[in-house]
């Protein structure tokens, strides 16, 4: 099985990552090389422009691929089937004018040039909002193009607005939300291989926001320390041999940790720990 990610770029480093968290690791990994084996001899890792993925796997060159969604809205490939939204690469396209110009809405663009990497979103977009705009498609560095009078809004990526703010340029419409995915062809769906490979990056995800913890309370107290951490279907209670102490472990949500140890100590408990897990598979 052939899983393509990106060459470079954003989401380079984070789905080398991701997969090495779920136990992919690549094998012989040189910089600038085009594809890997991985420690599973039936998967081989594809390196390829983020924005080509989808053609890829609707070729049937990789059967799954990992790239933003919305390179897999702007290749529009009917056979390219999103499993899993892995949380990393958030962003969103929006339609940007300069600041403290005449353009503040869609509408008045009607007429107008939009300069854009994402043709195909741009013109779907433009004819639902019913606006008949000329759409120039460039390659990078878009948030230049209206101030050298190649188009009066663009249609861009942004996430912290760093870049828009920068080039004075404002938001006047918003066109998608996007994040990284697992995309795969419509003939590996059911595949054995493409359920083991979804199931493992999906327990990373699991586990992320998930703490193992363990602490020891006086047996007494057990039913109100439930209350506190109810765990995944219950915590692990052990009895401490010849005391009225239990040892309890529980997997909580990391943003309930801190909450929970202040009530833990207020029951009696001692010795908590507290620790990442890997994986977590559900
Ligand atoms: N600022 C950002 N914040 C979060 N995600 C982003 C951001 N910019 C891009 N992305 C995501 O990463 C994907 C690839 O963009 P990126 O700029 O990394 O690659 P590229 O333009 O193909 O490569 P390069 O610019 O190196 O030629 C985008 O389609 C989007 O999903
Ligand atoms: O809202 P911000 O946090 O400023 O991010 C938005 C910028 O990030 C991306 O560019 P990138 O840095 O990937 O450079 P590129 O143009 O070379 O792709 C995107 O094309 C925007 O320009
Ligand atoms: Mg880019």
């Amino acid at each position: 099985m052939r899983i393509a990610i990106p060459n470079k770029g954003r989401l380079h480093d984070p789905a080398v990552d991701l997969l090495d968290r779920a136990g992919i690791h690549v094998v012989d990994g040189e910089d600038r090389q085009l594809y890997a084996d991985t420690v599973d001899p039936e998967i081989t890792i594809l390196f390829a422009r983020a924005a080509d993925i989808p053609e890829y796997i609707a070729d049937g060159a990789a059967d799954l691929g990992i790239t933003g969604f919305d390179q897999a809205q702007e290749a529009d490939c009917d056979v390219v089937k999103p499993l899993l939204d892995l949380e990393f690469g958030q962003c969103r396209i929006v339609v940007a004018a300069p600041e403290e110009g005449e353009i503040t809405d869609i509408q008045d663009l009607n007429g107008k040039t939009v300069a854009t990497e994402f043709p195909h979103i741009t013109k779907k977009h433009f004819a639902a909002a019913g606006v008949d705009a000329e759409i120039v498609e460039v390659t990078g560095a878009t948030e230049l193009t209206p101030h050298v009078e190649m188009a009066d809004a663009i249609v861009d990526i942004t996430s912290t607005g760093t870049t828009l703010a920068v080039n004075r340029l404002a938001i006047i419409d918003e066109v998608l939300e996007s994040s990284a995915h697992l995309f795969a062809h419509e003939d590996v769906l059911n595949d054995r291989k493409t359920s083991e490979i979804d199931r493992a990056l999906e327990s990373v995800l699991a586990a992320e926001d998930r703490r193992y913890l363990m602490l020891n309370a006086p047996a007494a107290n057990l039913e109100r320390i439930k209350e506190v951490i109810p765990g995944m279907g219950g915590p692990t209670v052990m009895d401490i041999a010849d005391t009225d102490q239990v040892a309890i472990h529980a997997v909580v949500p990391e943003s309930e940790v801190f909450r929970a140890v202040t009530r833990l100590k207020a029951e009696g408990a001692t010795d908590i720990l507290i620790t990442e897990i890997e994986r977590l598979v559900e």
